[in-house]
């Protein structure tokens, strides 16, 4: 059998920090080589080519580190390089690039993300067996297809799906509407079901247009509106909005005028489950925000429909409104 091309992409995170000699916190520590030393050795039939993109923690992973990230997989694809890839990225923000990228790149191929919760110096380090699983994952052939996958603590998600939901548990990624897509038990790969997600493709060549995301709160005003809209660059607006999709009604005139400018405006819960709809016909209800011109991102969490609607403004000739529910 031909030897699977398995490329990994580094771009930081704990899975590369160690814990700093004098004040023991987490530091990047550019450890991939030992990883990728102690990995080689299990595998038969999977070459494994490396790549260091960048070695940043995830709070300082850009918008532009997507798409650069985004261009290089998607060269590496379509000159037939690879059979799959693999990424290691801070925990924090991997749930957005892992979207970014399952909008971005229209492949068959696996793609799959990992990270780890322990750094390298600490007792119980989950790097190795997060990157051992992730990459079985993306050289199997029953991952093709399948959208951009997360793999940590042996569960493989959907990247539409899945969120990090304790700030350090190592169980800490889970699709918590629906459960894991699959498993690897013993290096097996093993899947449960499909993703139901229908998948749209969107490709911008540069992200200059931005997109910024409203915490709605009792109490809340549209202050932040009024000055967002006032940014040259800005497009798009993401609202957090509370249960269904619903907004105290000071904000709505706010709204208005954002809509009024152009300025695509996007609803989002702040629940951590469940879709918005327009069920409430009161001022501000879901029913009010649709009439007024505001856009529903079904399931998605703020900063998913952030990254989908960054995608979609960036985008020559794309109508915004065919990516979401009017
Ligand atoms: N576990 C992690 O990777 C968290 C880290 N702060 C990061 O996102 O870079």
């Amino acid at each position: 059998m031909e030897n699977k091309k398995i490329l990994i992409v580094f771009t930081g995170g704990t899975i590369s920090m160690s814990s700093d000699s004098q004040t023991s916190k987490s530091v990047i520590s550019s450890n991939e080589s030992d990883l990728i030393l102690k990995i080689r050795k299990r595998f038969q039939n999977i070459e494994l080519l490396t790549l260091v993109y960048s070695m940043k923690p995830s709070p300082s992973i850009t918008s532009v580190d997507m798409l650069e990230i985004g261009k290089l997989i998607k060269d590496k694809i379509e000159s037939d390089q690879i059979d799959g890839c693999v990424i290691t990225h801070g925990t924090d923000t991997l749930e957005e690039t892992a979207f970014f990228l399952d909008i971005f790149l229209s492949t068959r191929i696996p793609v799959v993300l990992t990270g780890s919760m322990r750094n390298f110096s600490e007792l119980g380090y989950d790097g190795f067996s997060n990157l051992l699983s992730a990459i079985l994952v993306s050289a199997n052939p029953q991952s093709y297809g399948r959208g951009t996958l997360v793999v940590l603590n042996d569960e493989i998600n959907a990247a539409v799906e899945v969120t990090k939901t304790h700030t350090v548990s190592l169980g800490t990624f889970k699709s918590m509407e629906f459960g894991p897509l699959g498993i690897v038990d013993e290096q097996e790969v093993i899947y449960y079901r499909d993703s139901s997600y229908h998948r749209q493709n969107l490709s911008p060549v540069l992200l200059t247009s931005e997109v910024e995301i409203v915490k709605v709160y009792s109490g809340s005003s549209g202050h932040l509106i009024d000055y967002l809209i006032k940014q040259p660059t800005i497009k798009g607006i993401v609202l957090e909005a509370m249960g269904r999709g619903n907004i105290p009604p000071i904000m709505v005139p706010s709204v208005i005028k954002a809509i009024n400018r152009g300025v695509k405006v996007v609803l989002t819960s702040r629940c951590p489950m469940g879709r918005v709809r327009d069920s409430y016909g009161y001022e501000g209800g879901g029913h009010h925000l649709k009439q007024i011109g505001v856009l529903f991102a079904g399931d998605l969490s703020s900063v998913k429909a952030r990254i989908k609607l960054m995608l979609a403004v960036n985008c020559a000739n794309v109508n915004v409104e065919d990516y979401f529910e009017h």
